[in-house]
């Protein structure tokens, strides 16, 4: 029978093999991982060469045992061809490989060669055979597979696999992984077997994204693989491994709504997120958060430079913690927000409130008033005080929506938010929309040059923020700061502050809108000071400095309101060292950023965590974690081994946190702080007793005057919740329109 595949002769280890015989094995054993890959014509041709083969290799060429193995082997392989029974032929072709490796093991076997053949043993030694370790046999199956071209379907190969194409040492990274496996302990939350494998599936994009393909750089795609390995192991989300991951959701305007659920839903564990290529982790624990907040800011923030700066300057926002330049600067402006100094501004502050309850006066009268608005125009004439010692003019006409500088920035800024994850996209300015955003940002630069030649000009008073910038230093030249320099500090600080302010103050009003008792205990609390609007008192008196620490309630309700309402969603850092993080190993180089949305609403770290209880601030030590609070891991409170104090002041000392990197450091013991809507330690918020001081006076004032509800045009509490949007920061998306009634009137 001619079949034009007649067996050849070859020399091998037990003699002469049919050169077909492994031929057809490999097809039939791509068949048995791939069957539908073995084609009718394929099988019919190995079963026609099964049929031709003899039952061993000549006598002449191998000495007789070893023709009676390598016979049986060929045998084996005969009758699975034959029967066509894929295990069988896996089965038999093991067989041969783990024999040729035991050949080859054997010390006392001469080598293949026809000449030493007759000097082979009769059969194999125990010492030969020990030597063969499963691992040797398993690499040996690795190296059959890949010859005969089938993709093996674990983990450990496509390890190797992407080792071998990068020109990496595979074997460190597979080690090192199945340590991490071997003392993996399952948790409560834990990803399925499948959830693992599509995960390391998914892994393999990254590295290629990444690194870019074809580049051999071993530091970066170990870190790659040690970044997803660890992610692997934490909880994920149901979007985890679908196409684009979370970041629809992450990046979606109602991102705060996704990062309370899931902090609900995994009890405040650390959660994997995937966008698209880059692995997150999201923090809702406030001892976790602790341990986040002293790593190194993420390289998100270094990509806001382009536009906070027309050189694109580093700026105290943008910074690494551990950089000279950030100690410095840090250092420099703290104290402008120390309370002596802002004090000193206040009767300033507290003037800017005098059109706007002309304003509300006027126009309230015949409907409705948007008191997010109103706020804008405030926080920004604020702002300027603090820097010029001059406000900026924008409380003069209230009837525009917004401060001209927030018309100016905010497209700059939403543009940046909206490209954060795809940075590169930026260049693509063929495209209208990103062209637009270019345009937005060089309106910024040309602004920040006016504002520049402003401060230089202006000569600010001493306790102002605009000559303490003045007085700053770069350290690297040992000179003042430059024009470009000085224009990435005022654009941070506007930045910084507006939104942040505005978006608070109104939260703050809408709440006591909603809640008549609450409402009445402010009133009381300011007509005890002789501050509220009576009939018969129809011009109170002006709030001053001293009124500020007098108004308990009100500040309890403004924390209250900043916690349900955290108008900045996270922060985001870059672990510097791997570390352990509520239990999960977390790699070095993993993004990781912490929800106060989702700490600030979780029902493991606050009883009753939506609703609006100002009360719940008197109780010392509220900001922080007590043992009452829910079943999340808590550090019990210890007041007297932590050694302070455990109800913190209304206006902090920014400057201690910058001054000493130590002093943010806290005792283990002490207890974690739950509370942080200005982050927290070295990197928390420098402007934040500007901040309290312009709400305080804002809303002191507005509810000395005015009684409070919420206008029709609103809907219900539920459609405002409902409106809440993030831009740049939380925001109502339609503002908050209030119905203000003249106290003096009821
Ligand atoms: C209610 C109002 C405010 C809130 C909720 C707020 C919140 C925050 C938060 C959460 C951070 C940390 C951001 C991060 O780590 O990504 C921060 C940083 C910062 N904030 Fe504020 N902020 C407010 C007002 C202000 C004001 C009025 C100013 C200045 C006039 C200001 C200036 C800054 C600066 C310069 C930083 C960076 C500090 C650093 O990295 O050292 N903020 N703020």
């Amino acid at each position: 029978m001619t079949s034009g595949l007649e067996p050849q002769w070859v020399s091998g280890p037990f003699g002469t093999h049919n050169k077909y015989c492994t031929h057809f094995s490999r097809n039939l054993l791509s068949a048995s991982v791939f069957p539908a890959q073995l084609a009718a014509e394929d099988l019919k041709r190995t079963r026609i060469l099964a049929s031709n083969l003899p039952s061993g290799p000549p006598a002449t060429k191998a000495s007789a045992s070893s023709q009676s193995f390598s016979t049986s082997i060929h045998l084996q392989l005969n009758n699975a061809a034959v029967a066509g029974n894929p295990a069988s032929i896996l089965h038999a072709y093991q067989s041969l490989c783990k024999a040729e490796l035991r050949h080859r093991q054997a010390p006392d076997l001469p080598k293949n060669d026809d000449k030493s053949q007759k000097a082979r043993p009769t059969r194999l030694n125990a010492a030969a055979h020990e030597r063969v370790s499963l691992r040797k046999q398993q690499a040996l199956r690795l190296q059959a597979l890949r010859a005969s071209k089938i993709a093996e379907p674990s983990a450990a190969a496509a390890h190797q696999a992407l080792a071998a194409k990068y020109g990496y040492e595979g074997s460190a990274v597979l080690e090192a992984d199945q340590r991490r496996r071997a003392t993996y302990k399952p948790r409560r939350l834990k990803a399925t077997p499948m959830d693992h494998v599509a995960v390391r599936t998914l892994a393999m994009v990254p590295v290629s994204r990444d690194i870019g393909p074809g580049t051999k750089n071993p530091h970066r795609i170990a870190q790659q693989t040690r970044i997803w390995a660890c992610w692997a192991k934490l909880p994920h989300t149901s979007k985890s491994f679908s196409v684009g991951g979370d970041l629809a959701e992450h990046r979606g305007l109602r991102r705060h709504l996704y990062f309370a659920n899931l902090a609900r839903t995994f009890g405040g564990k650390p959660v994997g997120l995937r966008l698209a290529y880059k692995p997150l982790v999201l923090i809702s624990d406030p001892a976790d958060a602790e341990q986040i907040f002293e790593q190194q800011k993420s390289p998100i923030y270094k990509a806001m430079e382009g536009i906070f700066g027309t050189g694109d300057h580093a700026s105290l926002f943008t910074s690494q913690s551990a950089s000279p330049y950030y100690r410095s600067i840090r250092k420099g402006l703290a104290p402008a927000f120390n309370s002596s100094n802002l004090k000193q501004s206040f009767g300033r502050l507290s003037a800017l409130m005098q059109p706007v309850v002309s304003h509300i006066n006027t126009t309230g009268a015949s409907g409705a008033v948007d008191v997010f608005a109103l706020a804008g125009h405030v926080t920004v004439d604020a702002i300027s005080l603090s820097l010029y010692g001059d406000d900026a003019g924008s409380t003069s006409d209230l009837s525009i929506p917004k401060p001209r500088y927030a018309q100016i920035l905010d497209p700059a800024m939403e543009g940046f938010t909206k490209t954060a994850v795809v940075p590169w996209i930026r260049h693509l300015t063929f495209i209208p929309a990103i062209r637009r955003i270019q345009q937005a940002v060089q309106r910024v630069h040309k602004e920040n040059e006016v504002m520049v030649q402003r401060l230089r000009a202006c000569q600010p008073p001493p306790a102002s923020l605009g000559a303490h910038l003045l007085a700053l230093t770069d350290p690297a030249t040992g000179k003042h700061l430059s024009d470009g320099q000085l224009a990435a500090e005022l654009v941070t600080i506007f930045f910084a502050g507006y939104d942040t302010s505005t978006a608070s103050i109104a939260w703050a009003l809408y709440l006591i809108s909603i809640h008549p008792h609450i409402q009445e205990r402010i009133a009381a609390e300011l007509d005890a000071l002789g501050l509220l609007q009576t009939a018969s008192r129809p011009q109170p008196r002006a709030l001053d400095w001293e009124d500020l620490s007098q108004l308990t309630y009100l500040r309890n309700l403004i924390k209250e309101s900043m916690r349900l309402w955290s108008v900045a969603p996270g922060s985001t850092r870059c672990l510097e060292k791997a570390a352990c993080i509520g239990g999960y190993e977390i790699a070095a180089g993993t993004l990781v950023q912490v929800s106060f949305h989702g700490i600030h609403r979780s029902s493991a770290v606050w009883d009753q965590p939506d609703e609006c209880l100002p009360e719940r601030w008197e109780e010392p030590g509220a900001d922080y974690v007590s043992p009452s609070a829910g079943n999340i891991r808590k550090i019990v409170p210890s007041q007297s081994s932590s050694g302070r104090s455990i109800q913190p002041d209304l206006f902090s000392d920014a400057s201690a946190a910058a001054s000493s990197h130590k002093a943010t450091q806290k005792d283990k013991s002490s207890p974690a702080r739950r509370f942080m809507p200005f982050s927290y330690g070295i990197r928390s918020c420098v402007g934040q007793n500007l901040a309290n001081v312009t709400m305080l006076t804002f809303i002191a004032t507005i509810c000395s005057n005015f009684s409070l509800k919420l206008a029709p045009e609103m809907g219900s509490p539920a459609d405002v919740e409902a409106s809440a949007i993030v831009l740049l920061t939380l925001q109502p998306q339609n503002g908050i329109l209030l119905q203000c009634v003249p106290r003096a009137t009821l």
